[in-house]
């Protein structure tokens, strides 16, 4: 980059506190939460939400499990004032759930602020001015003493309106632009407003430390809330709010610090909606320490209806990748996640600890409603395991350990000439085509057991079979006998027709999935060149899937043959 460029820019400052305590600190339990989505994710949207909107997103966050909301700028405009007065009117705020609204400290905006509130129970009345350095230079041009009496009378009247409202009022004071403020003018600033409201350890002020813009890396934010905590009087008297922005993409790490920092409760939107890169996201928060074992207070367990009602009434997208709730994020296309996903999923059938250990996936896809079945799914980068996966958990077809390769090269040329993502289907029809259906040289017309002797001693179990095979269009009867069906097949296909070959492994298992009532086996024969070459076949008798596939097998081999 041009270094001319870089001179616009100037590091941030760190913050003098040697003594920090929260590198330390481990997040125990979940802040009291406030959702900013129908103001501050409002605000920002190409097309704000219309009354039905906000009203289905407002009715969504109580679902959640939010208990206080932001609910918009009632002074603002026209909207916003008619949505707060359908909420109370049309009695759609349940108890235990507090409104929110914002003001700027301006007598007319505050008056007409209490106007909307008229009827309601209680809400808190969200007061703010801009403090930085930048803001009171070029946006305000007044010095410190002059912003604290611009916020200080905002909270006179505030409190003036309060002492003559029915409504219960609580108070909140950000001091907008935080992070551009020098830290002690925003303490000086924060303690003239909670002088005027005078708050109890019984009924504190809400004191909200916005990162109105992102400017620096989290742990200066953490800093910066850790010295607030400590140097401010009246500690107990004060709710520390954060409001964290993501221009630099931190912020969810930022209140996570900052939480360690001292503070006790947290402003942000669903999916990190809100002004330019957003508001920290909550559903990210809350999720992460839900991995931790800590309960969130808030409930995602149904993450794709968030996703939906979200999507619809803000017209924005959840981005694929994005934590918990992406539509890739349970999905595992490589290979070796997704051999290592298979043996997690495995071992944890087996496991009684109850903990959820599976490499890759930090949180089970089910907690949050979502379905196994995309966990992994399969393109050219994908391995044997992953395709084994699929053909299990979609369709019921355990493979052997041993045939996973060679349907895995299968599967690897298949998807290199599609050049796209096979589905599940595809993957199935592959392997049908592979080894079900493939009964080019060999096919089974009929086959009969005419005798059959069992005894516990295997020396003198004997079986007499007869079977009708198609070979290259003719029919061939064989006969012959063997200590089961399957070895009387064997001997039969060898003297019958002259095939050699060594039946070398042998699997089955019924099939759980579709018609209960069939059963698979997996052969593995080697030909006269001692190369493996494995079969597959399905049928409601267990011997005549067995002998289907021996045949597959022999198919297979003759085959590779016939392509020399
Ligand atoms: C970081 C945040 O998200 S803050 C919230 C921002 N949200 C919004 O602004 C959405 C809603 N806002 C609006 O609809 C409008 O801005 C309104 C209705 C609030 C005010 O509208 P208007 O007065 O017509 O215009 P505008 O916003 O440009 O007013 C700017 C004036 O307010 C002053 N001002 C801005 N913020 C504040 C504040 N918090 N307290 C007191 N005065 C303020 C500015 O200094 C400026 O003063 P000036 O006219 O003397 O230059
Ligand atoms: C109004 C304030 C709290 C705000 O949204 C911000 O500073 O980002
Ligand atoms: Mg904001």
């Amino acid at each position: 980059m041009d270094q001319e460029k870089l001179k616009k820019y100037r590091p941030y400052p760190p913050v003098r506190l040697t003594d920090r305590t929260w590198p330390d600190q481990v997040i125990t339990s979940a802040p009291i939460w406030c959702s900013v989505d129908l103001r501050d994710g409002n605000q920002a949207l190409i097309q704000p939400m219309n009354l039905e909107e906000k009203l289905e997103m407002f009715q969504l966050l109580v679902q959640i499990g939010f208990k206080e909301i932001e609910v918009g700028f009632p002074s603002a405009s026209q909207i916003e004032y008619d949505f707060l007065r359908l909420l109370i009117d049309g009695n759609h705020i349940p108890d235990g759930v507090v409104p929110q609204v914002l003001t700027q400290a301006r007598e007319q905006l505050i008056k007409k602020t209490f106007a909307s509130l008229k009827g309601a129970r209680e809400a808190i009345v969200h007061l703010y001015n801009s403090t930085s350095t930048l803001q009171r230079d070029v946006v305000f041009k007044m010095n410190r003493k002059e912003i604290i009496e611009l916020g200080v009378a905002g909270a006179r009247l505030i409190r003036e309106q309060a002492e003559r409202t029915e409504t219960r009022i609580r108070y909140e004071y950000s001091p907008e632009s935080f992070t551009g403020t020098e830290l002690d003018f925003a303490l000086e600033i924060c303690e003239a407003i909670m002088d005027v409201w005078e708050p109890t350890p019984a009924n504190p002020v809400i004191i909200n430390l916005p990162a109105t813009v992102e400017l620096s890396t989290p742990n200066i934010y953490a800093d910066q809330i850790e010295w607030f905590c400590r140097h401010m009087k009246n500690r107990d008297c004060a709710l520390i709010s954060l409001h964290a922005h993501n221009d630099r993409g931190e912020a969810v790490a930022a209140t996570e610090l900052a939480l360690m920092a001292g503070a006790d409760r947290v402003e942000g939107t669903l999916f990190g909606n809100g002004e330019r890169t957003g508001n920290v996201d909550i559903v990210t928060l809350a999720l992460n320490l839900f991995t931790q074992g800590v309960a969130p207070r808030l409930d995602f367990s149904r993450i794709n209806k968030v996703i939906n009602t979200y999507e619809r009434c803000t017209k924005m997208k959840v981005h694929p990748r994005h934590p918990y709730a992406g539509e890739l994020v349970y999905t595992a296309f490589s290979g070796s996640h997704q051999d290592a996903i298979n043996k997690g999923m495995t071992a944890l059938e087996l496991t009684e600890s109850g903990l959820w250990e599976v490499p890759y996936l930090p949180i089970d896809p089910q907690d949050v409603g979502r379905t196994y079945e995309s966990i992994i799914r399969i393109n050219s980068q994908s391995g044997k395991g992953g395709v084994a996966y699929i053909m299990d958990h979609e369709f019921g077809f355990k493979l052997p350990k041993d045939m996973r390769p060679g349907f895995g090269r299968v599967i690897q040329e298949v998807s290199d000439a599609y050049g796209d993502e096979l589905t599940a289907e595809m993957v199935f029809h592959t392997f049908e085509k592979e080894y079900l259906l493939n009964s080019n040289g060999y096919h089974l017309k009929s086959f009969n057991v005419l005798k059959r002797h069992f005894d516990r001693d295997e020396e003198s179990s004997i079986a007499e079979i007869e079977a009708m095979v198609v070979v290259k269009g003719e029919e061939k009867v064989i006969r012959a006998a063997g200590n089961g069906p399957l070895d009387a097949f064997c001997t039969a296909l060898r003297e019958g027709l002259g095939l050699r070959f060594v039946l070398h492994s042998y699997h089955e298992h019924a099939l759980t999935r579709g018609s209960s009532s069939k059963a698979v086996s997996y052969i593995e024969i080697l030909d006269q060149d001692d190369e493996s070459w494995w079969g597959a076949g399905v049928d409601t008798d267990i011997i005549v899937a067995s002998i289907k596939s021996l045949l597959s097998a022999l198919n297979r081999s003759a085959a590779k043959n016939k392509k020399e």
